[in-house]
């Protein structure tokens, strides 16, 4: 199981690498760095494993950031609202992932971007594509092509920016951090 620990921080090269694709069959060890990925996750968002374990909280975790430089992330996004479904927005591991479209419309969190690999809180927004289509290929090897919106597309592109050596600070107005164009949606 990953602990904070094995989290590499901002300032390590591995995190400004282009990740390398993922050959399939899977090998045991990147079946092992999937679960590993996702367990992460799982706990993290378990209230008090999080805290037993001393965990930051995700909703996304990819490869470099635990010094892997595979083309591997999982996302789980929970569904707010409890009473509803508690099937969560989006729960995979994304394997070589591919955004073959993205919407003109940008959007934003409100509260902003956090990373695990970035130990000081940065405000402001970060500007990403409002809606995209996803394509990927699960640990079972079987390829997806998705759509995806709100949330699910921001933690998606926060975790496919890993892939690439892109953290989400770069993203950041430098000038004013808080800059919005009119055509932009705020995420909640
Ligand atoms: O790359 C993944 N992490 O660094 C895990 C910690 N950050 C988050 O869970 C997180 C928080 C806010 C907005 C987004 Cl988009 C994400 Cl992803
Ligand atoms: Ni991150």
């Amino acid at each position: 199981m990953f602990l904070m620990k094995d989290i590499v921080r901002d300032g390590d090269p591995v995190l400004r690498k282009q990740a390398q694709k993922v050959k399939f069959p899977l090998s045991k060890e990147d079946q092992q760095l999937a679960h590993d990925l996702m367990e992460y996750l799982e706990v993290s968002q378990n209230p008090e494993l999080c805290e037993k374990y001393k965990l930051r909280a995700g909703v996304g975790l990819a490869a470099p950031q635990v010094g892997v430089s595979e083309m591997m992330a999982s996302v789980l996004v929970p569904n707010e609202d409890e009473n509803e479904s508690d099937k969560p927005l989006f729960k995979d591991v994304i394997i070589n992932p591919v955004i073959v479209s993205n919407s003109v419309q940008r959007g934003a969190l409100t509260e902003g971007e956090g990373c695990l690999s970035v130990d000081k809180d940065i405000p402001g927004y970060v500007p990403r594509a409002a809606r995209i289509t996803l394509k990927y290929t699960d640990v079972k090897g079987e390829d997806h092509k998705i759509r995806l919106k709100n949330y699910p597309a921001i933690v998606c592109q926060h975790e496919i920016d890993h892939l690439h050596g892109t953290l989400f600070y770069d993203h950041i107005n430098k000038d004013n951090p808080f800059a919005k164009s009119d055509d932009e949606i705020f995420i909640y």
